[in-house]
């Protein structure tokens, strides 16, 4: 039923919605999947807000510690009686706020960080444990009332102490920025997911828009194509492959057609039968393919010799039907003479004729010519019999 170019529509269809399938199927994987990508990003941030939040503590709390050191470190500089007031509220402040940093450093730590990360957060935690602990001796110096210890105590605070605390200043400043551009760089990273995810869902839109086109167009193609065949093999049904003439099938339409054109204008209508005169033996003469060839010919020249008006068919074999529009029976009888004569190979043709009847069914009709065209074989052949239709009672 498909020719090679059929199969070659079919092949490049199948092509074309292969993409289309493939992005309409894609589309909800895909968006499912940018989706929980989304969602991965949006749970990333929000932990990496909790980890800066804790460096910020720590940074603040580092800080906070510091200048309550200093406060302190300034009353055993100035050698002030570690008694006063102030200096036991800062002494406390200063417990208190190393407390909170040991606390932020353990709460820092036990969140995830880079190693980078983690390795300042140790260094951190060394220093503030060097700290505390040369803090106890500082303290011991300074309330010993020795004056030489005191003054050892200051030198310390003055010097090794505001080391130690740059040191920590430092690296948990450095920790804070790190942490922080590790939390914007998320939020880039979450917010480029949603504009490749836009990107990609343009691109396959436009992809299957594109696709979907072409296959209509295809499509409208290829259904030219079908009806040109269907056209074809309708007009191959009702012709006859040899001589090219209207067959059995088309003659019975276009006949009632006729029948009914003849009716309205009340026209007459004759109808003759055709048969070639011995055929059987001109096939056994020269063979079947040279009888085909006969066939053929007359076919055709009988043909070119009538009206555009009169309807010519092969009913099969060697016999064949005319219908002469707007024709009497006498006009019939001359105008089939005139189609005889100067036939290929002298071939020679009977043929029976009468006229078809108003109200009267078409076989009825070709009947009676079938009984003229007895008529006319047994008077010898190659001549035309006519026959009177039955006049009405
Ligand atoms: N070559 C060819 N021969 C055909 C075809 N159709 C029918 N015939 C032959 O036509 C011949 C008809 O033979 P008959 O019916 O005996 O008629 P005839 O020999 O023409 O004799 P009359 O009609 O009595 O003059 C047969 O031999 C069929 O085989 C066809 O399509 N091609």
């Amino acid at each position: 039923m498909f020719d090679r170019s059929d199969k070659g529509i079919m092949l490049k269809a199948i092509m074309v919605a292969a993409p289309i399938l493939l992005c309409m199927g894609l589309l909800p994987v895909l968006s499912f999947y940018i989706e929980k990508l989304q969602e991965k990003g949006r749970t990333e941030i929000v932990e990496y807000i909790s980890i800066a939040q804790a460096a910020m503590e720590v940074k603040f709390d580092a800080a906070d510690l510091n200048g309550w050191q200093t406060g302190y470190a300034f009353d055993i500089v100035r050698n002030m009686d570690g008694a006063s007031r102030d200096n036991a509220i800062s002494r406390s402040e200063f417990l208190r706020s190393a407390d909170n940093f040991r606390r932020d450093i353990q709460s820092l730590r036990s969140m995830p960080l880079a190693a980078d990360q983690r390795s300042l957060l140790d260094s951190v935690q060394r220093d503030f444990n060097a700290f505390m602990e040369r803090d106890r001796d500082i303290i011991a110096m300074y309330r010993s009332h020795s004056p030489a210890l005191r003054d050892k105590a200051s030198s310390l605070v003055m010097g090794e102490e505001i080391q130690i605390f740059n040191h920590i200043s430092q690296n948990t400043n450095a920790l804070a920025v790190s942490i922080t551009l590790d939390l914007m760089k998320k939020v880039a990273q979450s917010n480029s997911y949603g504009i490749v995810a836009r990107w990609i869902m343009l691109v396959m839109w436009i992809v299957a828009s594109a696709m979907a086109i072409l296959l209509v167009r295809l499509l409208h193609k290829w259904l030219g194509q079908m009806r040109g065949l269907m056209e074809k093999l309708e007009a191959l049904a009702g012709t006859d492959e040899l001589t090219q003439l209207p067959n059995r099938r088309t003659w019975d339409i276009q006949i009632e057609m006729m029948l009914a054109t003849a009716r309205r204008y009340n026209q007459p209508i004759a109808v003759a039968l055709f048969d070639l005169d011995h055929f059987k033996q001109f096939n056994d003469t020269y063979g079947h393919p040279e009888g085909d060839r006969l066939l053929r010919e007359v076919a055709v020249l009988i043909k070119s010799r009538m009206r555009q008006s009169d309807l010519f068919a092969r009913f099969g074999g060697e016999e064949f039907v005319l219908a002469l529009m707007d024709c009497d029976l006498p006009q019939a009888v001359i105008r089939i003479d005139s189609l005889r004569g100067n036939l290929p190979d002298n071939q020679t043709f009977s043929v029976g004729v009468t006229l078809w009847m108003e109200g009267e069914r078409i076989h009825s009709t070709l009947a009676r010519a079938d009984k003229a065209l007895y008529l006319a074989k047994n008077g010898g052949r190659d001549r035309v019999e006519s026959a009177e239709p039955p006049t009405r009672g």
